[in-house]
């Protein structure tokens, strides 16, 4: 097209025998024309980059009227963050978010505040949970001159708004399901200003792993409990994370993760269910997200969890089988010959654990009906409770069980699917 149309210019400007002219005109068009087009794009690009920077500032330095600000939440807040010597800064309108929330959220909550003068310095850090920090205290009560210990779970730097939210949530929930003898009871809270504070009863000695794995050893007693465990004692234990699951199917929940890391033994052999976390998300949400679900180790998950499928509290009655295993084994990792990952093949394929030499063939039918692939032909926690009541009659109460082997924890991680860190706590019982 460019070719043809040129003739009649260069006619027009140059004589048809003006070669140079003729060579000067299409180096004109050549060279300029691109050179244009290049320029113009160049600049094209950088208004577009410009804008876009300038959109990303304005993005950082957002809120408000009065220019830009970024400044600590309140005095707890802008502490530096342990070790790291950043503040921990939260942004301005965060901030006013957080103190509104907190003064309409505070008074329905009114019968459980305590006073904070009350609690003494904290003493133990016990774990890193997922919604703040657990510590072991002091309280003091009006009623008793000797303090009494309790446990604290602390919010001390969140994120943002939606921590505190998840926070106060929690407590409500503790208030929404009441009290349980084998739920772990909240005593109180404090939750007029930050850090926000949760007192939970403190269940010594502690989680019923460690129990387990103590129970290896030539421990004699501590905090009063022996560390026998027979087979009857096995249906005790058995028979209250039972009636917690109970309690909390009669109010069309379930706990989601229930492992013996994750049960509280006192020295009386009462026992208590602790991280109900996912209880409730299936409270406020209606379900457990897949993020929660990954978090989960898969050796406790029923196949239809691994597959990603509803949960339910006969999701629960499958775990509460491989909590039998983990009793009668004295703590051993489930499937030890499976890698976790590979979990969900071996069901698939049909299989599941076999009869540890030291359980009973009437522990290990109830085991076996926990572990129906099907969801329904699994029994309901109230149904299995009367299973476990009906063989606790015939039980041994007398023969002590017994593992030589220690227990390795950083080997029990790595073959148990879960994290190490999630059993700092047990490092510090053993
Ligand atoms: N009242 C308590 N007494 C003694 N130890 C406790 C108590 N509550 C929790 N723990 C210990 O702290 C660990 C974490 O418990 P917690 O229920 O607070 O978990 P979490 O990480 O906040 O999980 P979730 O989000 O499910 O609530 C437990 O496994 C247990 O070892």
């Amino acid at each position: 097209m460019g070719e043809k149309g040129h003739p009649s210019r260069v006619l027009l400007e140059c004589s048809l025998s003006d070669k140079l002219c003729v060579v000067r005109e299409q180096q004109y068009e050549v060279i300029i024309v691109p050179a244009l087009l290049v320029g113009g794009f160049l600049i094209l690009l950088a208004i577009i980059l410009w804008l876009f920077i300038r959109g990303q500032r304005s993005q950082r330095q957002r809120p408000g009227p009065k220019g830009t600000a970024s400044v600590p939440a309140s005095r707890d807040l802008s502490q530096e963050a342990a070790g790291q010597g950043e503040k921990v800064l939260l942004p301005l309108k965060e901030t006013s978010s957080v103190e509104s929330f907190l003064r309409a959220a505070t008074p329905p909550l009114a019968k459980l505040q305590l006073p904070r003068e009350q609690l003494s310095d904290v003493l133990e850090k016990i774990y890193d949970g997922s919604c703040g920090t657990l510590y072991h205290a002091m309280m003091n009560t009006r009623d008793d001159p000797k303090p009494k210990s309790v446990v604290l779970k602390v919010l001390e730097e969140p994120t943002g708004l939606q921590e505190v939210q998840d926070f106060i949530g929690r407590i409500q929930f503790y208030q929404y399901l009441g009290k349980h003898r084998n739920l772990v009871q909240l005593e109180g809270c404090c939750t007029e200003r930050m850090p926000l504070y949760m007192v939970l009863e403190d269940v010594v000695p502690g989680d019923l792993l460690s129990f387990l794995w103590t129970c290896r050893r030539d421990v004699m007693t501590t905090y009063g409990l022996l560390y026998d465990l027979t087979e009857k004692q096995i249906y005790h234990i058995g028979k209250q994370v039972l009636l917690a699951l109970e309690f909390l199917q009669n109010k069309n929940l379930f706990h989601g993760d229930v492992a013996a890391r994750n049960i509280l033994i006192q020295s009386d052999l009462t026992v208590k269910l602790c991280r109900l976390g996912l209880a409730y998300e299936v409270h406020t949400q209606g379900a457990i997200s897949s993020a929660r679900t990954s978090a989960v180790p898969l050796k406790w998950l029923a196949p239809e969890r691994l597959l990603l499928r509803p949960a339910s509290i006969r999701g629960d009655v499958w775990s509460f089988g491989v909590l039998l295993y983990e009793m009668v084994t004295l703590g051993a990792p489930p499937y030890p010959e499976i890698p976790p990952t590979s979990i969900l093949q071996y069901l698939q394929r049909g299989k599941i654990m076999k009869r540890p030499s030291s359980c009973t063939h009437a522990m290990y039918n109830i085991m076996k009906c926990c572990w129906h692939w099907s969801e329904n032909r699994r029994p309901l926690p109230g149904e299995l409770r009367l299973r476990l009541e009906a063989a606790s009659r015939s039980a041994n109460d007398q023969a002590v069980l017994q593992v030589p082997e220690l227990v390795v924890p950083e080997l029990y991680a790595d073959v148990a699917g879960i994290s190490a860190e999630s059993l700092s706590y047990s490092y510090t019982v053993l």
